[in-house]
Parts: structure tokens; C-alpha cells; sequence
């Protein structure tokens, strides 16, 4: 089984991240995923399908992405998004967003919510470390002291605080990445949607941004974050995760278990090509 990245590029607009705007979420009944109330849940699809439509010589085809995938992510939880290259995880995430809608199936998430992109030159957009995450604030009409105590909030739970009159062109890709997570979370995001975050950094910046992750979900208790990725031994920073195979959600739960699901399918699959 392949695990390993093929990367993609997301063109974004200048956005750094797509937020929308608070709503109470809407509650419905579940079946196979159902055993919490729904307020302790922040994103839940349910039986979704995406299918697009291709023309080939004159003919249209439907195309199906994903296959009738549900999943639940209680409250305050990281949670990884995992499975083999083109399984449909960034198309999963991107309807979790709202930037897609599912042909078929429900979702609910909670919000505001926001949507980080994997390249991180798409991420900032102000000259400055503390411009770029107060960028997202001029809408809530906050003082001059609150914009700073939010901005610097933002930018400790990330480990940035030391940062924040740095230009942003002198910044590593994973420093970036985490300026643009310090700008959701001052916004009081309550759901970050992380695709691929760490496609385009080394080793130590991967791990920066996981833990700066960790550490701002650790801090604020109400933050749940789904973080797209390829890489199984990201999973150790993880509550839980959903593994994906050819469109559907294989698996779904704690992270150690779908770990030694995911090994255990490696496994079989190298047995199986060399026997
Ligand atoms: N608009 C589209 N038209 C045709 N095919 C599409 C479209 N969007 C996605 N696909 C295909 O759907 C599949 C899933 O794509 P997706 O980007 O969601 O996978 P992924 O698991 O995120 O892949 P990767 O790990 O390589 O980033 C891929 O085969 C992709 O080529």
C-alpha cells in the first residue's frame, strides 16, 4: 500500500484561510456513528458521495470521487485524515468546508470554522507576523487592545509570540503555516480543516506545525482540528483518525487502532507482492 505523497496545489485567493461565519449548528439524528450528544461533536458527515461529471468524446460519464463516507469528530479533538494518494481525502476535507457540495449525504460542522491551505506562500497576506494575524479581525469591531491581546493569544498557543514584528517574507514555510493557524485561531475558530499542511516542509517544520496543532487545541480546550495527511507517523499526535481507501472512509476511531489497521493492512499488502 502506498502511503507515500503525490503533492497537490491548491491556487487559493489571497485569503490566507476561508472562515464563515458563526451559526448554531443543526442537530439530526445518526445511526451508525451515533453514541454522543451532538453538542460534544464538531464535524460529522454523514453518508457522503461525491461524483463528477466527465466528457469524452461526446459522451458524459459520472465519475464517483467519494462513496457514501460518514465520520464523527467529537469536540476539542486532533484528528487525522489518512489513506493512500488520490483516496479523495482533500475532496472530503473541501466538503467538510462548504467549498464543495456532496452529491449526496449531510454535514454538519461546527463554526466559525476554517479552512487552511497547504501551500504556505498562499498563507500570508500582510507584510508583518502580527498584521497578517490581526488581518481577520477588522470585522468584530474590537479595540486597538483587544485586537493586540487576541493576536498575541494566537501567536503563543502557535510559539510565535517571539515573532510577531518579523516580516513575513523572512519566515520558514512551517513558520508560515503557523501564522496562518495563530490568524484562525484569533478569529475564535472552532474547527481548523488542515489539508496537507506539511507537503511543502522538512522534517523539523513538519513537526513544528504539528505541535503547534497540539499545543493550541491543548490550550484553548474547544478547538477541534482535522488535519489531511499521507504520513502515518503524524498519527502519534493524534486523538483519533479516518482512514480512506478509493473513495470510502475504511476505517474510523482512535488513532492507535487505526494505526495498527493501517499496519496491518501494509503488511498484507507486501506479503501479497511477494508471495
Ligand atoms: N473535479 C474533478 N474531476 C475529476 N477527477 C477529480 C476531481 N476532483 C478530484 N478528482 C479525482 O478524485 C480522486 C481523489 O482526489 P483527492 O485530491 O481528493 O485525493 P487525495 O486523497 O487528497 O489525494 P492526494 O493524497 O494525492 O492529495 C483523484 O483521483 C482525483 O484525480
Amino acid at each position: 500500500m502506498n502511503l507515500l505523497s503525490t503533492s497537490i496545489n491548491i491556487t487559493s485567493s489571497s485569503s490566507r484561510h476561508l472562515l464563515l461565519p458563526p451559526l448554531h449548528s443543526t442537530s439530526f439524528s445518526s445511526s451508525n456513528v451515533a453514541t454522543e450528544n451532538n453538542n460534544n461533536v464538531a464535524i460529522e458527515g454523514r453518508n457522503l458521495s461525491f461524483w463528477v461529471s466527465t466528457a469524452k468524446q461526446g459522451k458524459t460519464k459520472t465519475l464517483p470521487i467519494l462513496n457514501d463516507c460518514s465520520l464523527r469528530i467529537p469536540s476539542g479533538q486532533f484528528w487525522m485524515l489518512l489513506g493512500p494518494n488520490g483516496c479523495g481525502k482533500s475532496t472530503l476535507l473541501k466538503i467538510l468546508a462548504g467549498l464543495l457540495n456532496p452529491t449526496r449525504g449531510t454535514v454538519v460542522v461546527k463554526r466559525p470554522k476554517s479552512y487552511v491551505f497547504q501551500n504556505p506562500d498562499h498563507q500570508v497576506v500582510m507584510p508583518t507576523v502580527d498584521a497578517d494575524v490581526a488581518f481577520g479581525l477588522g470585522k468584530f469591531n474590537l479595540t486597538r487592545d483587544e485586537v493586540k491581546f487576541r493576536v498575541s493569544k494566537a501567536l503563543d498557543a502557535v510559539g510565535m509570540l517571539s515573532y510577531q514584528q518579523r516580516s513575513v517574507q523572512t519566515l520558514s514555510g512551517g513558520q508560515k503555516q503557523r501564522v496562518a493557524i495563530a490568524g484562525a485561531l484569533a478569529e475564535a475558530c472552532k474547527v481548523l480543516l488542515l489539508d496537507e499542511l506539511t507537503t511543502f516542509l522538512d522534517e523539523s517544520d513538519q513537526l513544528g506545525v504539528i505541535k503547534a496543532v497540539r499545543n493550541s487545541l491543548d490550550s484553548s480546550g474547544d478547538v477541534t482540528a482535522l488535519w489531511v495527511t499521507h504520513r502515518l507517523e503524524e498519527l502519534e499526535y493524534a486523538d483519533g483518525a479516518v482512514y480512506m481507501e478509493d473513495g470510502r472512509v475504511v476505517m474510523h476511531g482512535d488513532a492507535v487502532g487505526v494505526m495498527n489497521f493501517i499496519k496491518a493492512r501494509q503488511a498484507a499488502y507486501i506479503k501479497q507482492i511477494n508471495s
